[in-house]
């Protein structure tokens, strides 16, 4: 279980709290106006953003002063974090260890993921030579190396097309099912929360709402999301 305990972060005159858990192998959107604080509330989880109080537990840990990389969280974001001059092989192997010594085990872990998301024949190729959809499968691949139970999405293929995009989200879905993790994922479409979420969390006015049916909640907008989604 996630638990975010009472936890307030400010930046300037923005202010969010969030008090609510998410259950293990949940699948959650997170959806709220432009500049609600969707984003700010995943670097809370991650780490990226420093709180003022309150407390992030995962399994019962107090994880709110671990630096990002000791979180058991993967994050994806809409640039994917691609490095132009590795190939696809070393940009996945980044997830394993950072500085790419890879034992035979570790290199077949590599693989395995780059098998997994339908990339194996791109291995030597550098992302500039592939296409978006392909470059955010190698994304993925360094997300699933990295094995963490926890896994953050913000807005990650947001530049897909629409059909594209579609079959990013449910091979997401796929992974974390396949692997037990997580997941919660900001979306600026509630079709993509219908798709593959469960429940969302609503970010408005300053707070970050606990979850609720994603259904529930899309076929019966309160007025912040309404507004939102017009
Ligand atoms: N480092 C910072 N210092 C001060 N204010 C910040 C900082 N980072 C973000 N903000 C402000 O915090 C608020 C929340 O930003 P955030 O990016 O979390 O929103 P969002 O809901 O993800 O927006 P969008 O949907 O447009 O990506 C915004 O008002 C933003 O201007």
């Amino acid at each position: 279980m996630l638990t975010l305990e009472k936890l307030r972060v400010q930046q300037g005159d923005f202010d969010l709290s969030a008090d609510f858990s998410l259950q293990e192998g949940a699948r959650t959107a997170v959806l709220g106006p432009s500049g609600a604080g969707k984003s700010t509330l995943l670097g809370m989880i991650a780490g990226f953003v420093q709180t003022m109080s309150g407390r992030v537990l995962f399994r019962g840990d107090d994880i709110t002063h671990a630096t990002p990389g000791a979180r058991p969280i993967a994050m994806l974001f809409q640039d994917n974090n691609l490095f132009p001059h590795l190939d696809v092989t070393q940009n996945v192997g980044l997830g394993v260890t950072p500085d790419l010594r890879l034992s035979a085990d570790q290199k077949a872990k590599v693989f395995g993921a780059l098998d997994r998301v339908g990339l194996a024949e791109f291995a030597t190729r550098k992302p500039a030579a592939l296409s978006g959809g392909q470059q955010s499968r190698v994304a993925l691949a360094r997300i699933l190396v990295q094995d963490r139970p926890l896994i953050l999405l913000d807005e990650p293929f947001a530049a897909l097309g629409p059909a594209l995009k579609a079959e990013m989200l449910d091979l997401v879905s796929e992974l974390a099912l396949e692997n037990g993790a997580t997941l919660m994922m900001v979306s600026h479409d509630p079709a993509d929360a219908r798709r593959i979420t469960d429940q969302t969390i609503l970010v408005a006015d300053g707070v970050a709402h606990g979850p609720q049916p994603t259904a529930t909640l899309l076929d019966n907008p309160p007025p912040a999301l309404q507004a939102y989604l017009g």
